[in-house]
C-alpha cells in the first residue's frame, strides 16, 4: 500500500513528509525534485514570501546511493521565513497576541469553532498552502516513477480571472509553456493578464483562474467500474479537490458535454492495429476506468481569500463587526497550484498503478506491467 503524510505549519520550522510503499531500486533524481519545487514558486501574482523562500529537498530516510530501499522516505523543506516568525511560532514560550477576525474564504471561521482555538492563527498556519510545497516534493517521486513507465504528466494555465485562453493543446507547445511566466499557450494572453493582476493588486482584490493537467501515455485499465471507491475519475477528482483553493474540477468535455447530444459527445472506436479514438470528449477515462487515452482533467481555483482591503467578519473574541485579519498574501497563484496539481495527478495514478502491477521492487513493477501491456 501506497500512503503519505505532511505535517508542518506556514511559519514553523519546516516541512515534512513520510511516503510509505514506494518501491525498492528506484533511482532518486534530486536535481528533478528541486526543479519541480522551483516551478511551484514562480508564476506572476504571488506575494513577498516566494522572495524569501527558495525550496529544496532534504532526504533524511529511505534512498541510500541515491537508490530507494523499500523503506519510508522522510522528505524535509526548511522555511527560511522562519527566522522572522519565531517569537510568533514558538513552541514552548506562550504566545501574546492572537488573531480573532476571520477572513471569509479561508479556514480561519470554521477551523477555530471545529478545534475550539482562541487565536486563528492556530488554524491558518496549517491550512495555508505553504504545505503544498512538500506534496509536490512527494509528487515528483511520484513523477520519477511514472517516468519508468513512459508517462508524462503535464499541464497548462486556461483562464486566470475573466481572461480565457482557448487554445487547443498540443504536447510540443505545453512543454514549453513553462517559458511563460503564466504558463498559458497562448503568450499573447501572458501581457493582458500580467496587467489585470496589476490593476487587481493595486485595488486591493486578488485573482483565481482554471488550470488543464494532462496525463499521456497511459495504459487501459487504471481504476475500475466494480466499485464506487475504486473508480479512476472520483479517486482523482477527490485528490486534486485537496488542493487549497480548488472548487471545480471538469473530466475531458464535462461541461459541454452536458448540453450536448450523445452522437456529439462520445468517442467512437476504431482500430488499426491496435484500438484508438479520434476524440477524446471523455478525457481518458470511462466507466472509472482508463481508457488508453489522454487523461484531461480540468481544474478551478477561487480567488484568494486573503484581502489587502479585507471583507466584513466578526471579531470572534468581542463578536463586534470589523474588517477581517489582513495577512500578507498573492494576489494570484494558479500558476503555481497547476504544479501542485501535476504532483497529484501522479501520485493517483501511481497509487492506480500499485494496484494493478504492485511489487516490492521496481524491477517486480516493471515485470507485472510489461506482462500486461504485451498481452
Ligand atoms: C499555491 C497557493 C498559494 C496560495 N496563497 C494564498 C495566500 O497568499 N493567501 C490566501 O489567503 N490564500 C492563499 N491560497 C489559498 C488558500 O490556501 C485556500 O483558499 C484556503 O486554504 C482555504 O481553502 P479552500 O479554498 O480550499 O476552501 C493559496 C493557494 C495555493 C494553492
Ligand atoms: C508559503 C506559501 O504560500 C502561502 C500560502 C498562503 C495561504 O494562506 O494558503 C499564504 C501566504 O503565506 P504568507 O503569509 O507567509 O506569505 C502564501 O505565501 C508557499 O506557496 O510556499
Amino acid at each position: 500500500m501506497l500512503r503519505f503524510l505532511t505535517a508542518g505549519e506556514s511559519h514553523g520550522k519546516g516541512l515534512i513528509g513520510i511516503i510509505d510503499g514506494i518501491p525498492s531500486n528506484l533511482k532518486i533524481d534530486i536535481d528533478f525534485i528541486n526543479m519541480e519545487l522551483k516551478r511551484r514558486q514562480k508564476g506572476y501574482g504571488r506575494g513577498n514570501r516566494m522572495k524569501i523562500e527558495s525550496d529544496e529537498i532534504n532526504i533524511l530516510s529511505g534512498v541510500r546511493g541515491g537508490i530507494t530501499t523499500g523503506s519510508p522516505l522522510t522528505f524535509f523543506i526548511e522555511n527560511k521565513d522562519y527566522k522572522n516568525w519565531i517569537d510568533k511560532m514558538h513552541i514552548e514560550k506562550s504566545i501574546k497576541e492572537s488573531i480573532t477576525k476571520p477572513r471569509p474564504g479561508h479556514a480561519d471561521f470554521a477551523g477555530s469553532i471545529k478545534y475550539n482555538q482562541k487565536d486563528l492563527r492556530n488554524i491558518l498556519e496549517r491550512s495555508s498552502a505553504r504545505e503544498t510545497a512538500m506534496r509536490v516534493a512527494i509528487g515528483s517521486v511520484a513523477k520519477l516513477i511514472l517516468k519508468q513507465f513512459g508517462i508524462n504528466i503535464y499541464s497548462y494555465i486556461t483562464s486566470i480571472g475573466n481572461l480565457v485562453d482557448e487554445q487547443k493543446y498540443d504536447i510540443n507547445k505545453i512543454k514549453t509553456s513553462d517559458d511563460s511566466i503564466m504558463r498559458v499557450l497562448n503568450k499573447g494572453l501572458e501581457e493582458k493578464i500580467i496587467r489585470m493582476i496589476d490593476k487587481t493588486k493595486e485595488v486591493g482584490d486578488t485573482l483565481g483562474g482554471s488550470f488543464k493537467l494532462l496525463a499521456t501515455n497511459i495504459p487501459i485499465g487504471l481504476g475500475s467500474h466494480a466499485q464506487w471507491d475504486k473508480k479512476l475519475d472520483s479517486k482523482l477528482t477527490g485528490a486534486i479537490m485537496s488542493l487549497q483553493g480548488i472548487k471545480a474540477i471538469e473530466i475531458g468535455t464535462g461541461i459541454n458535454s452536458s448540453k450536448n447530444v450523445g452522437s456529439n459527445v462520445h468517442d467512437e472506436i476504431f482500430y488499426n492495429g491496435s484500438y484508438y479514438r479520434k476524440t477524446n470528449n471523455a478525457g481518458g477515462i470511462e466507466g472509472g476506468i482508463s481508457n488508453g487515452e489522454n487523461i484531461e482533467i480540468k481544474a478551478y481555483m477561487k480567488p484568494i481569500p486573503s484581502l489587502r482591503i479585507p471583507l466584513q467578519s466578526v471579531d470572534m473574541d468581542t463578536k463586534e463587526k470589523v474588517s477581517a485579519h489582513k495577512e500578507r498574501a498573492d494576489v494570484c497563484a494558479v500558476p503555481s497550484a497547476s504544479i501542485v496539481g501535476e504532483s497529484i495527478l501522479a501520485w493517483t495514478l501511481v497509487e492506480e498503478l500499485f494496484i494493478k502491477f504492485g511489487g516490492d521492487s521496481i524491477d517486480e513493477i516493471k515485470v507485472n506491467y510489461y506482462n500486461y501491456i504485451n498481452n
